[in-house]
């Protein structure tokens, strides 16, 4: 099996003011769907951010791609190489975290050939990354303090403004009562931290037996995140990112018992060693997305397990090749113990065949058709292509589009 062509299809999803400690969400979020097309008339699928960085190193990386061997992921590699000298810009694709454009169009890819090979030989995924040890995966409801739309949204809001714990509370109830979550993580460094320790202990109190985790994405000094972490000390299961960057968690990390987890200071395999002979972090977030690819993610969770440390899954604003992805990397990571994030609930549109699946008790289960279990619904990806070209948004930039909220709006990391 050899790969014929590739094409790449940036796509635009109606999003809803999400709120974060850079800013907050546009009207849209931004993907690419890829399609790797093979002489053997089989095609496979991928999914990556959308934004114009990884765009542009997707569509520089494609036409090298004519004549890989799906199996052969170190030639994958060196054509991405070759394809993006000095690693395609250092800046991340999503401005959260600093990964390389290269491992993010490497994973885009690494996806697509796994799928390849899934399809095949007639496998689903998760077999080909060692094997399943769970057949359902538990997600954890997310939830964002958000905005009402503003007037040129075009997709639904959800839940309107929720500026306040009381409201939080009624939007966990909500996700709860729809896909029966048994987990909750709340995207924190948005209100001032007594708002939000007040927000998790009333969570707390409404869910008694939920998992709960905040991640203010670095929003606080070391003394506020002692601060935060003592009030809440017993009522979380971990602390995302309190801190900005790796000493600074480190620091943290010696004052407190509760266990610190990442998304933005270990995002590279040399960075696992480095947190680990500092004590920062304990529990460390794979994403397919970055990780290099699903093998990648695998290779992560081993690590994790010789290093002792936890294993929980990153989302981000993403569409069903993706949630499928993310399905068979948690199937086969046998340590990722914690419920994965998703941002699924927030969209209400689809790529893949079937449409939106049904979440049960907060499950899914794992595809078990071949490569990723998933099939490209193209109408509905013109659809998206369509708004895509409508909208001209062509870059994800939350603090810009924060200025639309509130003119005066000012990024400060750390806030408090
Ligand atoms: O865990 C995280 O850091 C995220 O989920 C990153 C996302 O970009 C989130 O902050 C968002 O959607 O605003
Ligand atoms: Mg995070």
């Amino acid at each position: 099996m050899k790969i014929t062509s590739v094409k790449i299809t940036p796509v635009a999803v109606p999003d809803v003011p999400l709120l974060n400690t850079k800013g907050v969400h546009g009207r849209v979020f931004l993907r690419a769907v890829i399609e790797v097309e093979t002489d053997t008339g089989l095609v496979g699928l991928g999914e990556a951010y959308g934004a114009k960085r990884t765009l542009a190193g997707l569509q520089a990386t494609a036409p090298t791609l004519t004549g890989l061997d799906p199996y052969n992921l170190r030639d994958l590699r060196a054509r991405v190489e070759a394809a993006l000298p000095n690693g395609g810009g250092v800046n991340a694709p999503t401005a959260l975290a600093d990964h390389q454009v290269i491992d993010v169009v490497y994973s885009a890819f690494e996806i697509a050939c796994l799928d390849l090979r899934g399809k095949e030989v007639g496998r689903p995924l998760h077999d080909l990354l060692g094997g399943a040890v769970r057949r359902e995966i538990p997600f954890g409801g997310y939830l964002f303090f958000k905005y009402a739309t503003l007037p040129d949204a075009i997709g639904p809001d959800i839940f309107g403004e929720v500026i306040t714990p009381d409201a939080m509370v009624e939007q966990a109830r909500a996700l709860i009562d729809e896909y029966g979550f048994k987990s909750l993580k709340l995207k924190g460094g948005v209100l001032e931290p007594d708002l939000e320790i007040e927000t998790m202990l009333k969570l707390r109190e409404a869910f008694p037996d939920h998992g709960l985790r905040i991640d203010p994405m670095g929003a606080w000094t070391v003394p506020t995140a002692k601060r935060v972490a003592d009030a809440l000390d017993g009522v979380l299961e971990y602390l995302e990112d309190p801190v900005r960057g790796m000493d600074a968690m480190a620091e943290l990390s010696a004052q407190i018992d509760m266990p610190l987890a990442t998304n933005l200071v270990v995002v590279e395999f040399e960075q696992v060693i480095e947190a680990v002979k500092k004590d920062a972090v304990q529990i460390v977030l794979s994403d397919h997305h970055y990780w290099r690819g699903a093998t990648g993610a695998i290779h992560l969770g081993e690590m994790c397990r010789a290093a002792g440390l936890g294993v929980s899954q990153h989302s981000n604003s993403h569409l069903g090749i993706s949630l499928a992805a993310m399905c068979h990397v948690a199937a086969a990571t046998p340590n990722l113990t914690y419920d994965s994030d998703t941002h699924y609930p927030w969209y209400a549109h689809e790529i893949v065949k079937g449409g939106r699946p049904n979440f049960v008790d907060g499950k899914l289960p794992v595809p078990e058709g071949p490569g990723l279990g998933v099939e490209l619904d193209h109408d509905a990806v013109a659809k998206l292509h369509q708004i895509y070209l409508d909208q001209q948004v062509i870059d994800r930039d939350d603090t810009d589009e924060m200025l639309k909220h509130v003119p005066d709006y000012v990024r400060k990391v750390p806030r408090w």
